[in-house]
């Protein structure tokens, strides 16, 4: 067995001002803490919108929180004339551990491909972040019985030029579109495939040892109601969280599961 640390991490997208944030946040850490939340066996980090990073890096370091936290996207560029984009550095020096690459929505509304995806994780790792790589499957793929081979054509585009070292930090995220915001989640079993799948490509294309470090999630209508069977599938290493992590009480009850004793 790997020693992979879970993650649940909340994708907030574009909802809740900083003033929400900071509410939301200290909510967040009272529930954990109600439940004893032990940080030794999972990490749970919220990924607000950019607008909120300030505030919330000041609760955090200022209370010493336990939280991770980290941004919804990041330029392809490094500085300079473009405007409105928010660069890699100035995400690392606001102390953000994650970085979400390649979400679906990005893909799909701006027309992200697999190379500026690719581009953007690289950026992230050489600034010491963590990037969070989504791909998935849209409900014509998974309907023709193609989820697997599309969705490893996208690890592989999305992953393109990340050396083995870098590799080993990465998360995955399988997102498969027909369960975003639509409430109808992947069975464990149809997360199990693509999870397990995404993992043995890693293995065959690079190493064991590295497919073995690097943490695969699954998001996608994850409740505390329907994670437990999916999280306790052997290749995922916990979930991408949208609408749940808006609730703090919903997304500490989905960290919960870590927590308590696990049978077999
Ligand atoms: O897109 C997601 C997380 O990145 C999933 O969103 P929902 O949990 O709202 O389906």
């Amino acid at each position: 067995m790997s020693d992979r640390k879970p993650l649940i991490a909340g994708n907030w997208k574009m909802n809740l001002n900083h003033v929400e944030a900071n509410g939301l946040v200290q909510k967040l850490a009272w529930t954990l803490k109600d439940h004893r939340h032990d940080p030794a066996k999972s990490e749970v980090v919220v990924l607000p919108p950019f607008t909120d990073l300030r505030t919330v890096q000041t609760l955090i370091e200022g209370d010493r929180l336990e939280i991770g936290y980290g941004a919804q996207d990041v330029s392809v560029h490094d500085s300079g004339a473009y405007t409105g984009e928010i660069s890699a550095g100035m995400l690392a020096k606001l102390g953000c551990g994650y970085v979400v690459v390649g979400h679906s929505e990005r893909r799909q509304y701006h027309d992200e491909t697999d190379d500026v995806v690719a581009a953007k994780a690289r950026l992230v790792l050489e600034w010491d972040m963590i990037p969070i790589v989504c791909v998935g499957e849209g409900l014509d793929v998974r309907q023709a019985g193609d989820q697997v081979a599309y969705t490893l054509e996208q690890v592989q585009g999305s992953l393109a030029g990340i050396g083995d070292e870098a590799l080993a930090k990465v998360v995955i995220a399988y997102e498969p579109v027909w369960a975003i915001g639509t409430g109808e989640v992947a069975t464990p079993d149809d997360a199990q495939e693509v999870c397990g799948a995404i993992r043995r490509f890693i293995a065959e294309q690079r190493h064991i040892d590295l497919a073995d470090q690097v943490r695969i999630l699954y998001g996608g209508s994850v409740k505390s109601g329907n994670c437990a069977d999916i999280m306790d599938k052997p290749d995922i290493d916990g979930a991408l969280v949208g609408g749940a992590s808006l609730d703090p009480e919903e997304f500490a009850a989905i960290a919960r599961f870590y927590d308590l004793p696990r049978v077999g």
